[in-house]
């Protein structure tokens, strides 16, 4: 559960009347996400979700993630939209933490993924990336190369209490993507966590994305190698090359990759694998016992790591030409 903050009625009360929301009816504690705090709200005009941005949400990176969203939607992108306060703003206070209405979006995510459901991702992804052309604001990617190392010098003298060898292995795969990582590829604005909780269907339809808060300026195709990394492995570590065929088919069915993309991809995969890999160590290492939150396993992005060392070219991720 995420929850770090709590809220008091009271306060909450004062905070909506900021807003053109209507009376606030029930509000709860969301028992999902590891970023931020969230709760669900009724009020007598419409649900919403309240976010209170927590620990690794830079409060100064909140307008290129509110204003993103609005660019997004405005674009025909189904997405949450930020409610704005009567004086305009985006942004408010809420309990010491910055906060935002967002609109609810309906919707389940989908705890069993299938191959057409990778396929309607795959083409999702693709869409937002074209819909995120001409969005002036930019955000660089603090969990690239540089934001790895530094997540690493922190975890890794305690690396080896999950598993014996890791300061060798992880440090020897930081070196080879420090020599490695493509320079040049086609670059805009990334989701950059768009696993299966940030995907909402009904039925089978996919209803939206949701989720910006890790959204940056990095490679187009590096946020697909994060989508083959969080929709097409199995519960056994095992590759779903089907999966991984129709995500890349529909990805491609609205922006075809290049050839450099292509060529790129099986680095990429390690560089995102390596990425989840590092922030989850991070909080299993550091996250005070008790807290509200359920932690995510490192290990489990260890063995995909391990898997994309061992592949040679993206025909191997189900890549046809
Ligand atoms: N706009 C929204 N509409 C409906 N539900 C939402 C919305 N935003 C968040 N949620 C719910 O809150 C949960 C956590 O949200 P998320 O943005 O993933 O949190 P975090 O940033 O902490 O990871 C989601 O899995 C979903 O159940
Ligand atoms: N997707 C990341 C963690 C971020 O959680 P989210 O709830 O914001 O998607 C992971 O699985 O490590």
């Amino acid at each position: 559960m995420a929850v770090y903050t709590d809220i008091n009625e009271g306060d909450l009360k004062a905070f909506l009347t900021q807003y053109d929301a209507g009376e606030l009816l029930s509000y709860k504690g969301i028992a999902e996400g590891v970023e931020n705090s969230n709760f669900l709200l009724h009020t007598s005009k419409f649900p919403l979700i309240l976010t209170l941005y927590e620990k690794r949400v830079e409060k100064n990176d909140l307008p290129f993630f509110l204003g993103l969203m609005h660019h997004l939607a405005d674009r025909g992108l189904s997405c949450p939209l930020p409610l704005p306060r009567k004086d305009g703003a985006l942004l408010g206070e809420l309990s010491g933490r910055p906060a935002a209405l967002i609109s609810f979006l309906e919707g389940m995510w989908l705890r069993k993924p299938e191959v057409k459901h990778c396929r309607e991702v795959g083409r999702a992804l693709a869409a937002m990336h074209v819909a995120g052309e001409g969005f002036a604001l930019k955000r660089p990617n603090a969990l690239a190369l540089e934001g790895w190392k530094g997540l690493w010098a922190k975890s890794k003298d305690r690396a080896d209490e999950v598993e014996t060898g890791l300061e060798e292995e992880i440090g020897n795969e930081l070196a080879f993507l420090a020599a490695h990582w493509p320079k040049d590829l086609p670059q805009g604005v990334i989701h950059a966590d768009l696993f299966p909780d940030n995907v909402f269907f009904l039925d089978d339809e996919l209803s939206g994305l949701i989720d910006f808060y890790f959204a940056c300026n990095d490679f187009l195709v590096y946020d697909l190698s994060i989508c083959l990394n969080a929709w097409c492995f199995e519960k056994d570590g095992a590759y779903n090359i089907t999966k991984g065929m129709a995500m890349i088919e529909g990805y491609q069915s609205v922006r075809p990759l290049s050839e450099a993309e292509i060529t790129a991809l099986p680095t990429l995969c390690r560089g995102s694998a390596l990425r989840f890999f590092l922030t989850r160590l991070y909080d299993w290492l550091m996250t005070p016992a008790g807290a509200l939150v359920v932690k995510k396993d490192p290990l489990e992005y260890l063995k995909k790591l391990r898997f994309h060392r061992q592949v040679a070219t993206s025909a191997e991720y189900g890549l046809i030409r």
